[in-house]
């Protein structure tokens, strides 16, 4: 009688404690994806790990890599991580400068909305989102400045997300979403009352291209307001290996086809037509350090290892999960190298 008691105990104390890691712990962000939903995007469980290893291969030197298949590398990439960002980071895909007193999902928030003042978006505007991912910034936009805002992204998947989020959060009468190539939109010319892209336009392997084409979409006068990755002066690339090692590790596992210099951005922007009104270092005072929400995370990124090996191991999340995870925590890594020595901001 006394060892079915304990059996059964025994029984109910470790249900509760399954239940507790794997779907209380599991959400790593309210509302987030829980980690037994880990999908690898579009890709059928089979291809996981030759998806992984044909991504890391053709990234592996990030300036070598050939222009044309860039976007294709870049879906492949989305189709790997999109499911570990909204699980372990939430709906909007960015890094946002840290808010003294406010939790991330509100320093989140005001560094959306800030676009749209940035760019006067009103009821009434149309307004497109290049590289959307799935929408985060998209709704806080929309919401904020009851404007329409359009998004593009290259990843099929992530367009789902994007509209089921959008239909849950109520605004899918304010948003929509397609799935293309922000180097050739399916859009008319001067189409757009606005535009703006955060952390999107470098996957982009000519900056000239996408530029380009969102010059195209807008209307004349219209604004655009762009947060893009960079390196800064500080990088000393000739003569630095740590350098060099840092921006490719950001590059890897990022999927960015080459970081550029900060005086790039406005360069080109002009070159392709805009007048540039304001540019900005967004790591410098008063923002807070941009990299101390990846710095945090340290258990919670243990956690995530063993709850991915676990489930891999259980035939729930596909194999090649627990590789794509680990390119992820490496690359969080060389991310806070990368603000900490002052060799890689973000600008707008
Ligand atoms: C703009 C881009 C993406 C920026 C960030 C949203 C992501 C960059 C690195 C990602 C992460 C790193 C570590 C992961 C962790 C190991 C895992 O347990 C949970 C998810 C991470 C925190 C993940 C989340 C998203 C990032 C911070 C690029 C692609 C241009
Ligand atoms: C880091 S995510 C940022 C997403 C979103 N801006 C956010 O902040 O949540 C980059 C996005 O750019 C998109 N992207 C990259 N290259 C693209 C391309 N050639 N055409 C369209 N979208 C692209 C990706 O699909 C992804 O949605």
């Amino acid at each position: 009688m006394e060892t079915i008691t304990l059996l059964w105990t025994a029984s109910v104390v470790g249900a509760g404690a399954l239940y507790w890691f794997f779907w209380v712990m599991g959400a790593a962000e309210v509302q987030g994806k829980r980690a037994v939903d880990l999908k690898m995007g579009s890709i059928s469980n089979d291809n996981v790990e030759d998806k992984y290893n044909q991504y890391w291969s053709f990234f592996r030197r990030p300036k070598e890599t050939k222009s044309d298949s860039v976007p294709a590398f870049v879906d492949t990439f989305y189709n790997l991580v999109t499911d570990i960002y909204e699980w372990g980071w939430g709906q909007s895909f960015h890094f946002s400068p840290h808010v003294p007193g406010r939790s991330h999902r509100d320093a989140t928030r005001l560094h959306e909305e800030r676009v749209a003042d940035l760019i006067g978006a009103r009821p009434g505007h149309r307004i497109l989102d290049a590289g959307c991912g799935v929408g985060g910034p998209m709704r806080a936009i929309a919401a904020k400045s009851g404007s329409n805002v359009v998004g593009i992204t290259i990843n099929e998947y992530q367009v789902g997300r994007a509209r089921a989020h959008n239909r849950k959060a109520g605004l899918d009468s304010l948003c929509d979403v397609v799935c293309g190539n922000f180097l050739q939109m399916p859009f008319e010319d001067a189409s757009f009352d606005g535009a703006y892209s955060i952390e999107a336009t470098c996957h982009a392997p000519k900056l000239d291209d996408v530029y380009g084409e969102i010059f195209r979409v807008l209307k004349p006068g219209a604004l655009y307001a762009s947060y893009e990755w960079v390196t800064t002066e500080l990088y000393k690339g000739d003569v630095d290996q740590e350098h060099v090692e840092i921006i490719q590790g950001i590059e890897r596992g990022d999927a960015l086809p080459g970081l550029r210099a900060y005086h790039e951005i406005a360069e080109t922007a002009k070159r392709v037509g805009f007048e540039v009104v304001d540019e900005k270092d967004l790591a410098k005072a008063p923002a807070g350090p941009w990299w101390s929400r990846l710095k945090m995370g340290k258990v919670a990124y243990w956690r995530n290892h063993v709850l991915v090996t676990v489930l891999t191991m259980l035939k729930i999340a596909p194999k090649g999960v627990v590789e794509v995870h680990e390119m992820l925590y490496e690359t969080a890594g060389h991310l806070t190298r990368g603000g900490e020595t002052g060799i890689f901001t973000r600008c707008i």
